[in-house]
């Protein structure tokens, strides 16, 4: 006979059926608790921890409604709702059953029972009992992690009218259920935005699973997405659920969407209209209850006028469209965004709170920041490593570090290193006028920003 673990309570008002259980079930090796009074029942479940509670229907001599069991089964669930509870009943309570389960009963067992049926179901109510408790303690993890990771709008900083703006936008959109799709250029703070909706949805308390689909590859892009079953393909040594599976009462996060080609869009796009998923090499539907945010550097719209973004999927995905500003167009916003880097990094590599000279800060203000959040966040951490003393009273700590040289000695740069440094010049000199940079290229738009997502500019 293999040993079992496990504490089991077992409430019933005849003691004949509790010393019958309890030998049986302590013959298996599990440590067993019994009680006449379901009265002690709250008593006992504050004092111990209990994988399962049998639990009889009926107490007082002559009652057989099963009244009193749906009065304890509810008080026990609302002390632990964790709790495995499987119901005694008579022959002729099958329908008493039934509405127990529908109360939160794990399971039921029917009295005389058979030693056999009883150990199976006590077994498969102890493993429910520790799946509940494991995914009870993911949601709190998930729940602690992004407490720390957000604030009122998390690590959201900004009060210029532009970022204000915003706020009000995400207070609007983001305890509805609506599709948002995100815009904005690279480091702008998307991801930022969408975790934020996310943080202040109705589905906060659930996953928020991000998907970069710039990073996975077309062969791989149905199996991670919708998952796959073992022995799809050579690779698929166990089934694995998707993201969009693993995403289900949550928000999934794709981000960017404009790197989608053709083929994946309409994959895609099935997955969307049907709400439903099927892993590769599966002939089951598994419905998804998802709430999706998109994001993309890439201009969407003239990407469907030019045929490379299919209509119907971006009317899918923008039930509502928010456009997260560029740094240039919240200048405002640079010296509170330093100091908090400043702070940080200071913190990170245990360095003294650094000063910035004001002459610093405005030449600071003016750059244009093409790498938005991220090239200013860069620049801070760079400039607190190399600083010395307590004040930065040049700006080439932060600006020198950023830019690529044109030349370096000793060495040709290559092609693509030219064609960046040129982007990046170009963009300089029109202040971050995309059109203007184009038309001086000789390009339309949406290929522009091919290439400046191909370099990160
Ligand atoms: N408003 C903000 N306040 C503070 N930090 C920010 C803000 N916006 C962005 N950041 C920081 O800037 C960095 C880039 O942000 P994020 O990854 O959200 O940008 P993104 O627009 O999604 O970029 P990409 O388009 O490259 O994916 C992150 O480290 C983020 O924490």
């Amino acid at each position: 006979m293999t040993k079992q673990e496990g504490s089991i309570l077992i409430v019933d008002d005849d003691p004949d059926v509790l010393s019958t259980a309890q030998m049986f079930l302590k013959q298996h090796g599990f440590t067993v608790q019994t009680e006449l009074q379901p009265k002690n029942i709250p008593a006992i479940l504050s004092k111990s921890i209990l994988d399962v509670i049998l639990l009889d229907m009926n107490f007082t001599r002559g009652e057989n409604g099963g009244k009193e069991g749906m009065h304890w089964l509810k008080q026990i669930l609302q002390q632990d709702p964790q709790a495995s509870i499987i119901l005694m009943t008579a022959y002729g309570e099958v329908e008493l059953a039934v509405q127990a389960l529908k109360a939160g009963a794990t399971d039921f067992v029917l009295k005389p029972w058979e030693n056999q049926k009883l150990l199976a179901t006590i077994l498969s109510a102890i493993q429910l009992r520790k799946s509940k408790l494991e995914v009870e303690k993911l949601r709190n993890t998930q729940q602690q992690l992004s407490a720390d990771i957000h604030g009122q709008y998390g690590e959201l900083i900004g009060n210029s009218p532009a970022m204000k703006e915003l706020y009000g936008l995400l207070e609007k959109v983001a305890p509805t259920d609506a599709n948002v799709l995100i815009l904005g250029e690279n480091g702008t703070g998307k991801e930022l935005v969408a975790r934020a909706l996310h943080t202040h949805s109705l589905r906060k308390k659930e996953v928020f699973i991000s998907v970069d689909l710039g990073a996975i590859s077309e062969t791989l892009f149905e199996s991670e997405l919708f998952g796959h079953v073992k022995g799809a393909f050579t690779d698929a040594k166990e089934d694995k659920p998707g993201r969009f599976e693993l995403a289900s009462g949550g928000t999934i996060f794709l981000d960017e969407i404009g790197n989608l080609t053709l083929p994946l869009q309409t994959k895609l796009l099935t997955v969307l209209q049907s709400r439903t998923v099927r892993r590769v090499g599966s002939h089951q539907e598994k419905k998804v209850d998802i709430r999706l945010i998109c994001a993309t550097n890439m201009p969407l719209h003239e990407m469907v006028y030019e045929n490379t973004f299919r209509q119907d999927l971006l009317y899918r995905i923008n039930t509502v469209e928010i456009r997260v500003p560029a740094l240039r167009e919240r200048a405002e916003d640079i010296p509170l965004l330093i100091s908090h880097f400043l702070a940080m990094y200071a913190r990170k590599y245990k360095k003294p709170a650094l000063r910035i000279e004001p002459a610093v800060l405005a030449k600071l203000k003016k750059y244009i920041w093409p790498g938005n959040i991220r090239e200013l966040q860069h620049a801070v951490e760079r400039a607190v490593i190399l600083s010395e003393g307590t004040s930065i009273s040049s700006p080439d700590l932060f600006l020198n570090q950023v830019r690529m040289p044109t030349t370096q000695p000793g060495r040709t740069l290559t092609l693509e290193e030219v064609e960046r440094n040129y982007l990046r010049e170009l963009i300089e000199k029109y202040e971050g006028n995309i059109s203007k940079v184009a038309r001086e290229l000789g390009m339309t738009r949406p290929a522009l920003y091919r290439r400046l997502n191909k370099y990160g500019l």
